[in-house]
């Protein structure tokens, strides 16, 4: 049997910096979003205990990528939690990966995909570990991995798992990649990067706010300014993460593709998309109906 789910993209609405914690992570307050867009991934359990992934993501040896990872943490943690005498005792999987999502793009694509595989082979492994314990693997792997498990649209704090649930509206989107990978890590270590916003409500930030990033990330790769300013004719155009993408919301899906239009024209160098938010994970409402 086959089990093929969606591993979507996400979008930070707003992300403000208010802190840094000891071990050098930042404190965020951000609206997390899903996209009906995004990677997918198909496991098939096998006659022995081999993880397998294909195809490979050029240079992500196998050993690093999320996928991968997030399939052995989960064996292991079936075992500590004796669900099963050894790690090997569960049978291995093929993984197939469609992969959709730019890496570096601040779309949570390597998260989501991390995300995805947790909950799949907690299903087909029969382990039911919980939810909880899936977001704290999850933890583990990535800061944006739990929102992926959690499936709700949310207002995260801490470093992104301290989550609620936020009753965003569910605008269309032109997403544009502007051709650059950005090094999350780069952007944080940044010294010119704001770190102290006053903490805000959910309510307030519902309201509209900013991407504390912007200004390092605008400084850093000029690709990215460059598709700010030309998005930003359009509406109020924002930084997903630590970039590379940027978005702007839509009334409309015909409104969202004639600013593609108009993009393939004049900007033709860039990759763009256009996709509906949505406030429930469309990993979750696949899973409700598999
Ligand atoms: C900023 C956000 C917002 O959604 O998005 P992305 O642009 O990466 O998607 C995330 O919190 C990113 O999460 P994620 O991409 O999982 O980051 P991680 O792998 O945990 O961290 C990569 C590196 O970024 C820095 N880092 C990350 C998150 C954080 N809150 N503070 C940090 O200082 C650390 O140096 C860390 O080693
Ligand atoms: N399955 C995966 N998909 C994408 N990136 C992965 C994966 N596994 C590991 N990575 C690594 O994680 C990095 C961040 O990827 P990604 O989550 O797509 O971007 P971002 O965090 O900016 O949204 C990549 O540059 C890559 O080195």
């Amino acid at each position: 049997m086959t089990l093929t789910l969606p591993a979507p993209a996400k979008l930070n609405r707003m992300l403000h910096i208010t802190g840094q914690r000891a071990d050098g992570y930042h404190e965020l307050q951000t609206l997390f979003q899903f996209l009906e867009h995004g990677d997918s991934l198909s496991f098939t359990l096998r006659d022995d205990e081999a993880i397998r992934l294909s195809p490979a993501i050029d240079g992500v040896p196998e050993e690093a990528n999320l996928i991968v990872r997030a399939a052995r943490l989960l064996r292991e943690a079936a075992h500590a939690q004796s669900k099963v005498a050894s790690p090997t005792a569960l049978p291995g999987v093929d993984i197939t990966l469609e992969k959709v999502l730019p890496m570096g793009g601040g779309l949570g694509g390597g998260s989501s995909d991390a995300a995805t595989t947790l909950l799949a082979l907690d299903r087909l492994w029969g382990l039911e570990l919980g939810e909880d314990a899936l977001a704290e693997l999850g933890l583990s792997l990535g800061a944006d991995v739990p929102v992926f498990v959690r499936g709700f649209a949310a207002w995260a704090e801490g470093i992104g798992e301290r989550l609620v649930p936020a009753p965003l509206d569910t605008p269309w989107f032109v997403v544009i990649h502007p051709g650059v990978e950005v090094a999350t890590p780069a952007v944080f270590g940044h010294p010119q990067l704001t770190r102290s916003s006053l903490a805000i409500s959910m309510a307030r930030a519902l309201q509209g706010g900013r991407n504390d990033c912007e200004v390092v990330v605008r400084t850093l790769y000029p690709a990215v300014a460059d598709a700010l300013d030309w998005l930003d004719q359009f509406g109020t155009a924002r930084l997903t993460g630590t970039g590379a993408c940027v978005f702007c919301a839509f009334d409309d899906a015909r409104q969202a593709s004639e600013v593609l239009g108009r993009l393939e024209l004049e900007r033709p160098m860039w990759h763009a998309f256009s996709a509906r938010g949505c406030n429930i994970s469309p990993l979750h409402a696949a899973l409700a109906s598999a």
